[in-house]
C-alpha cells in the first residue's frame, strides 16, 4: 500500500560524541539503548484500524515515534521504518455496518485522510506501509507453518460447531506475558476489554489468541488451506514484521493500550517463528484523553487532526502542542494546549527571521541530548524557547544561528518554521 510523502530532513552539523538514544523499553521496565551501532534501525509501528482516523491520540503515538526516527537519521543510521493498516478487523466491520457502508470504502476513504494528516504532520513515512488485506497470503503462510508444527490448533466449539476457527497456543511460548508483566488472572480481563474471548468454549487456555476466523455470513473472507475466513488481529503484525524487517528488529511501539494482547501476542507468535526474540524493544506512548476520559473510538470523545486543521489551525501548532507532552504521559488535550502552541511556533518563527541571533550549537546540543534521553520533547522545546526568547531580547551577531535553529526543528523536532 502507498504510504505518503516526507520533507526532507535537513541535515545537521555534528556537536561532538552524539549519545545513544535510550528510550524506556515495557518489557525490561526500564530505559535501554535502542538501534543499532551502525547500518540500518529496524522498527515497526502498529498503524491505525482505519476508522475515526486520525484523532490526536493516534498523532500522539505517530507523533512521537517520529522523533525517533529523526533520532537515529541525525546520528547517522539508516531507517528501516514498517507500520501496517489493520484494514480488516471486527471494529471496522462493526463501524461500517453500523454507518452503512461497504468495510473497503470506510477504509479507503480513512487511510486516505490518515496518509494527509501524517503528512501535514510532517511524520516521516515508513519504507514500508501494508495492509492486513494485502498481507493475507503472508499471514495464512505464517498460519499454515504454525499449524504444521502444532503452534495452532482448531476450536472445537459446543456453541459454534460449524465454525472451529484457528488459534494459536500460548503455551508455545515461555515467555507468554513477560511483556506485559501480567498474571494470567490479571490479563484475563484486559484480553476481553481488547478484542479477545477468553471465555469461548474449547479452547485450551482462555488467553490462546484467534489467528484465523472462519467465514460468518456477510463477513468478507479469503480462501486459505484451512477455510475461508480472515486473520486475527495479532497474527497481521508478526507476519508483516517478520516478512519487512526479520527477527529481532529494533523497536516495536505502539499506545500503551497495545502492549497487552496486542504486542504480547504478535511477540510469541514472532517468537516460536524464528527461534529469536520479535522486537529487541518495545516502546510505547501514553493516552491522549479528552474531558477526563481517555479518547476512544468507542467514547467517541475524538478530536480531529484534520477537523483542527479545517479550522484553520497551523498543523505544526498540533504538532507543537502533543511534543509539549512526554510521549510516555497520558495527558488531556484542551483548547490551551493548543494556543500555548500557537504563541510557541509564532515565537519561533519570529527568532528563526532575525538576520543574526545568539549562537545556537549549545541548543543543537541539548535538543540532542534531551531526544536521547527517552524522546524527553519537553527539554527540547525548552531549549528552542531559551534560545528564541533570549535572541529576541538581544543582539545577537550569529547569522548561521537562525538558518542552524530553523534546520534542527525540522529535522529533529519534526517543526518546519
Ligand atoms: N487516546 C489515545 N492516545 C494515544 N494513542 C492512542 C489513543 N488511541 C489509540 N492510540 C494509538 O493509536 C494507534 C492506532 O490505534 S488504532 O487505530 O486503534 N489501531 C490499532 O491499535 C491497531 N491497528 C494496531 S495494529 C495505536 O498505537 C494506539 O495505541
Ligand atoms: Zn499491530
Amino acid at each position: 500500500m502507498q504510504a505518503w510523502r516526507s520533507r526532507t530532513v535537513p541535515d545537521l552539523p555534528a556537536t561532538g560524541e552524539q549519545p545513544r538514544v535510550r528510550a524506556y523499553d515495557s518489557k525490561a521496565q526500564g530505559l535501554a539503548e535502542v538501534g543499532p551501532d551502525g547500518g540500518t534501525a529496524r522498527m515497526y509501528v502498529c498503524g491505525i484500524t482505519p476508522y475515526d482516523a486520525t484523532h490526536l491520540g493516534h498523532a500522539n503515538t505517530y507523533v512521537g515515534f517520529d522523533l525517533l526516527n529523526r533520532v537515529w537519521r541525525d546520528s547517522g543510521l539508516l531507517v528501516n521504518y514498517v507500520q501496517n493498516v489493520t484494514d480488516v478487523d471486527d471494529p471496522l466491520i462493526e463501524r461500517a455496518d453500523r454507518d452503512g457502508v461497504d468495510w473497503r470504502e470506510l477504509a479507503e476513504e480513512q487511510i486516505a485522510l490518515f496518509r494527509e494528516d501524517m503528512e501535514a504532520l510532517n511524520v516521516l513515512a515508513p519504507a514500508s506501509y501494508v495492509g492486513a488485506v494485502e498481507a493475507i497470503p503472508m499471514i495464512v503462510e505464517l498460519i499454515e507453518r504454525h499449524r504444521r508444527e502444532g503452534l495452532v490448533y482448531a476450536v472445537e466449539d459446543p456453541t459454534d460447531p460449524e465454525h472451529p476457527d484457528l488459534y494459536f497456543a500460548q503455551a508455545s511460548d515461555p515467555t507468554f506475558l513477560s511483556l506485559s508483566h501480567l498474571s494470567p488472572e490479571e490479563a484475563r480481563p484486559v484480553f476481553a476489554e481488547r478484542g479477545g474471548d477468553p471465555d469461548r468454549p474449547g479452547k485450551r487456555d482462555p488467553l490462546d489468541a484467534l489467528v484465523w476466523r472462519l467465514e460468518r455470513p456477510g463477513e468478507p473472507a479469503w480462501d486459505s488451506p484451512f477455510g475461508r475466513g480472515r486473520p486475527g488481529w495479532h497474527v497481521e503484525c508478526t507476519a508483516i514484521a517478520l516478512d519487512r524487517l526479520g527477527a529481532a528488529f529494533d523497536v516495536q511501539a505502539g499506545g500503551s493500550d497495545l502492549v497487552f494482547p496486542h504486542h504480547e501476542m504478535s511477540a510469541v507468535e514472532g517468537q516460536v517463528t524464528t527461534g529469536e526474540v520479535f522486537a529487541r524493544a518495545y516502546l510505547h506512548s501514553g493516552m491522549v484523553g479528552l474531558d477526563g476520559e481517555k479518547m476512544s473510538k468507542s467514547r467517541g470523545n475524538l478530536v480531529f487532526v484534520s477537523a483542527l486543521r479545517r479550522s484553520g489551525v497551523d498543523p505544526m501548532a498540533i504538532r507543537l502542542a502533543l511534543l509539549a507532552h512526554h510521549y510516555r504521559s497520558d495527558w488531556m488535550y484542551s483548547d490551551a494546549d493548543l494556543a500555548a502552541a500557537a504563541e510557541r511556533l509564532a515565537t519561533w518563527r519570529e527568532a528563526v527571521r532575525l538576520d543574526s541571533a545568539l549562537n545556537a550549537e549549545a541548543t543543537l546540543a541539548e535538543v540532542r541530548a534531551a531526544l536521547a534521553d527517552d524522546l524527553d520533547a519537553p527539554r527540547a522545546l525548552a531549549a528552542v524557547d531559551a534560545w528564541a526568547g533570549a535572541s529576541l531580547a538581544m543582539d545577537g551577531d550569529d547569522t548561521e544561528a537562525p538558518g542552524l535553529v530553523a534546520r534542527l526543528a525540522d529535522g529533529l523536532l519534526g517543526v518546519v518554521l
